[in-house]
């Protein structure tokens, strides 16, 4: 029954959480996983943001066993990686690793990969690979300067949020927007309306 189906999500990225928000997806339960994301020797970005997706997913059900409604569960988890070419760009941890990302992405062409991926309530796994290309404007000195000194790369792959001032550096975009942001709206919902999720569950007035 679809109606029965209840939708884990595995992160404790608030992004994610506005993104399903806006198609009308409240998740019954959140459950941040808090995994080493460190790349592997000559892990190609593709392959870093589907195993890591996997591993989050994966960790939330077994964290989940015993649970009531463990035979009701969808897990969902993403993870977002920024590079260019085959360099992956961390998440930076202090001003001058973000200045260094602003450097490498002015004038260039980077792309934004997210691996999906849903356990199912039997412990199957599907997963949707979702790549972005973007090319930034060449950024002045003072875009780098000002934009390090905002604050908003942290916490950010890549160093930088599409969805706040970064907006501005964005000169063309092929593919999913929302990709960008950390989690693919079409692809998630692909993956949820075929494991029996109603998505449009909460998108009249009267749904409870
Ligand atoms: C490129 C880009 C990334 N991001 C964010 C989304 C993700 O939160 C983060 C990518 O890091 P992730 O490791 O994918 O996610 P996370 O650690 O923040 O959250 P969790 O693992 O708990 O789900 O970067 C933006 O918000 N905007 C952007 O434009």
């Amino acid at each position: 029954m679809s109606k029965s189906r209840k939708l884990i999500l595995a992160s404790g990225s608030p992004r994610r959480l506005e993104l399903l928000g806006q198609v009308g997806i409240e998740p019954d339960r959140l459950m941040p996983m808090d995994l080493d994301e460190t790349p592997a020797k000559a892990e190609h970005p593709r392959a870093l943001a589907k195993r890591l997706s996997v591993a989050k997913a994966t960790a939330a059900r077994k964290a989940l066993k015993g649970d009531p409604v463990w035979d009701r569960q969808l897990v969902l988890a993403a993870d977002t990686v920024v590079a260019v070419g085959r360099r992956i760009l961390r998440k930076p941890e202090h001003l001058d690793d973000a200045s260094d990302a602003l450097h490498l992405l002015s004038g260039r062409n980077h792309r934004v990969f997210t691996g999906l991926t849903l356990v199912t309530p039997s412990g199957g796994q599907r997963l949707r690979m979702v790549e972005t290309r973007v090319r930034f404007k060449r950024l002045a000195r003072a875009d780098i300067e000002n934009y390090v000194a905002s604050g908003e790369w942290r916490g950010k792959a890549g160093g930088y949020a599409i969805q706040g001032l970064a907006g501005g550096f964005v000169a063309r975009l092929v593919g999913s927007y929302s990709n960008v942001v950390g989690l693919p709206l079409y692809e998630t919902i692909a993956l949820l309306n075929g494991e029996g999720y109603d998505v449009h569950r909460s998108w009249h007035a009267e749904a409870g």
